[in-house]
């Protein structure tokens, strides 16, 4: 059976909380009954005290009414403000459960689920099961229990109005949901467009020059009007369903009095009550809507919150990140840095069943060997990095280093292992000098510093305000070369063996772009460097070139020889210089 989250989250939530959900029970059940009473007194006042003209006790009738009120006030208070507590606390226990997954999740997953799809795990379906607590099955529970009441209460004045009541409920519910269900589709349908009008806004300011240079500017006036006239039609509807549906409701309600009063009456006797029980039964029945109202609503947050309970429970079944040795050490697995045995062997791997994107991949790299990886874009370049920073586990072989499976490595030892840069810096909060740490507390401030003096970057950093202190919060604090420098002192921190290094030069200028490569050859002597580039000469100095095709490894070997004996790399390089002269 899968695993459920929710079940175990609303079980903590309870067991840790027995004293808050003992309460519950008891607010709960304090509404229900105290709800009854107001009529019951109504009808002992009419019948004991108004009819005969006795005045003595009206007094502590009346205020003992008042109080009874006053107590259904507070019941409910205490009954909605425990449910909002216990709700925030499961709440808040599925979304750390929720995440802790994700970090344990398969790289698989973010394969086949977008950025949106997860996010909306968190949000909306979180929020759904929130309500379930908040306004869904306590809220469902207490309204049938006020409903029964109700019911019975009537049904002890006379049997004929009891009856007529129980007819009641399914019309008045059945009008209730028609209306509900309506005004859900034209809200659902008005959030759309004013999502549309509100897009179309930011889409304009984002794209001006492109709509003022190709004339485009009534083209996007039509579509902002036909957006704004379709989101005034839904509100329209909205306010169609809510303005009519109240005086139906009131209608009905009025109708039913009028009725129990006639039928009440000298001349026609036909119930046979007291006027007292006339007066409890008007109550009553005017009590009657508000629950069958609120049924709907709670039927529809139970639905979308079974939903919900459905999708995050999936999520939480998904598959996760195989067996790693959590005992192993990165000084165990490298005693010297100058013996880093890098090792594919055989590897192949697919994305989706069937579909091999790497196939038989071998290859042995020497201690502090420099390995460019060349090929048509979509060859799967970056993909054989994140297989050798056991990001994703080969279909078919191993990548070992000095004979350790790199899937095996646990990701707290990988950032000692493994440099990793690419084409984009990834701003974090924080100072300078987390950037380059990524608030990891074994880095200490003198390697953040030593790191920073590496890539060129000190004194620039110095004459910042508050130097490493400094709060990154906006994106100009660094050019786009001085970015990609950090994104290698963030690298380089750690003296990892191994750089992977991902087009890290594209988007710069060859000014920039000279110097990123003078402090990766800086990096170079002692480092092994494995890097992906479409230009091949401005990159660090290869000891082997590896040509990628369709997957599998065309041609492997020195610049050199490959320029003799290699088409494809002899042309690709001509061309390149033909580009750059
Ligand atoms: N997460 C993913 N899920 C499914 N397919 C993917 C995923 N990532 C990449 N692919 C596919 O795998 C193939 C290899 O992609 P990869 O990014 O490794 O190529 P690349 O050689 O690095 O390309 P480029 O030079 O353009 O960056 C491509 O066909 C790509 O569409």
């Amino acid at each position: 059976m899968k695993n459920s989250l929710i079940k175990r989250a609303i079980g903590k939530a309870i067991t840790h909380n027995i004293g808050l959900s003992i309460l519950l029970v008891f607010a709960i059940c304090g509404v229900v009954v105290t709800s009854l009473i107001p009529p019951q007194i109504l009808k002992y006042i009419v019948d004991h005290n108004l009819v005969p003209h006795k005045s003595e006790k009206l007094l502590t009738l009346a205020a003992s009414y008042t109080v009874i009120l006053l107590l259904i006030g507070i019941f409910d208070f205490v009954k909605e403000a425990v449910l909002t507590i216990l709700g925030q606390k499961i709440t808040k226990e599925i979304k750390v459960e929720m995440m802790e997954k994700l970090e344990r999740i398969n790289a698989m997953f973010f394969s086949s689920n977008s950025s949106g799809v997860v996010v909306s795990r968190f949000t909306n379906d979180v929020d759904a099961i929130n309500s379930l607590f908040t306004s869904g099955i306590i809220g469902m529970m207490v309204d049938c229990l006020k409903l029964i009441g109700i019911v019975i209460s009537i049904w002890i004045f006379s049997s004929r109005i009891g009856m007529v009541t129980l007819l009641l409920i399914p019309a008045i519910y059945g009008i209730t949901r028609e209306f509900q269900k309506r005004m859900l589709k034209a809200q659902i349908e008005n959030r759309i467009l004013i999502g549309k009008v509100n897009n179309h806004i930011s889409e304009s300011l984002k794209n001006i020059l492109m709509i003022k240079s190709y004339s485009k500017e009534s083209y996007m006036e039509e579509n902002y009007k036909r957006y704004l006239l379709d989101n005034y039609k839904t509100v329209e509807k909205v306010n169609f369903y809510d303005s009519i549906y109240s005086p139906i409701i009131q209608c009905t309600r009025a109708v039913v009095i009028a009725l129990i009063v006639v039928l009440s009456s000298k001349q026609l006797n036909f119930l046979g009550i007291s006027l007292g029980m006339v007066a409890a039964t008007i109550e009553l029945i005017s009590n009657l809507f508000a629950p069958i109202e609120n049924l709907g609503m709670e039927l529809q947050n139970i639905q979308q919150a079974i939903s919900g309970i459905k999708r995050v429970n999936d999520f939480y079944n998904e598959a996760e990140d195989d067996y790693k040795e959590q005992d192993l050490k990165a000084e165990d697995m490298i005693s010297n840095r100058e013996d880093v045995q890098l090792s594919f062997n055989n590897i192949s791997f697919q994305y989706e069943e069937g579909a091999d994107i790497l196939h038989n991949i071998n290859l042995n790299l020497k201690p502090n060997e420099k390995v460019t990886f060349v090929g048509r874009t979509g060859v799967g370049k970056t993909t054989l990095f994140k297989l050798i920073m056991g990001l994703l586990k080969p279909t078919k072989g191993s990548i070992t280093i000095n004979g350790v499976d790199v899937y095996n490595i646990p990701n707290s030892e990988k950032r000692k292992i493994f440099g990793y840069v690419d084409q984009s810096f990834h701003v974090i909060k924080g100072t300078v000098a987390d950037q380059i740490s990524l608030q990891d507390g074994s880095i200490t401030r003198e390697q953040a510093e030593k790191a920073l003096d590496f890539v060129g970057l000190k004194d620039y950093v110095e004459s910042l305000e508050y130097g490493m202190d400094t709060i990154v919060n906006s994106d100009n604090l660094f050019s786009q070369g001085q970015k990609q420098l950090l994104a290698i002192a963030r690298a380089i921190v750690t003296n990892p063996p191994i750089l992977l290094l991902d087009e890290v030069t594209a988007n710069l200028d060859s000014i920039t772009e000279e110097k990123i490569v003078s402090v990766l050859k800086k990096a170079s002597h002692s480092h092994t460097i494995l890097s992906i580039s479409h230009r091949l000469s401005s990159m660090i100095a290869s000891d082997t070139v590896v040509i990628l095709e369709h997957g599998r490894i065309k041609n492997a070997g020195s610049p050199e020889v490959l320029l003799e004996s290699d088409d494809w790399y002899r042309s690709h390089i001509a061309l390149e210089k033909l580009t750059w002269s």
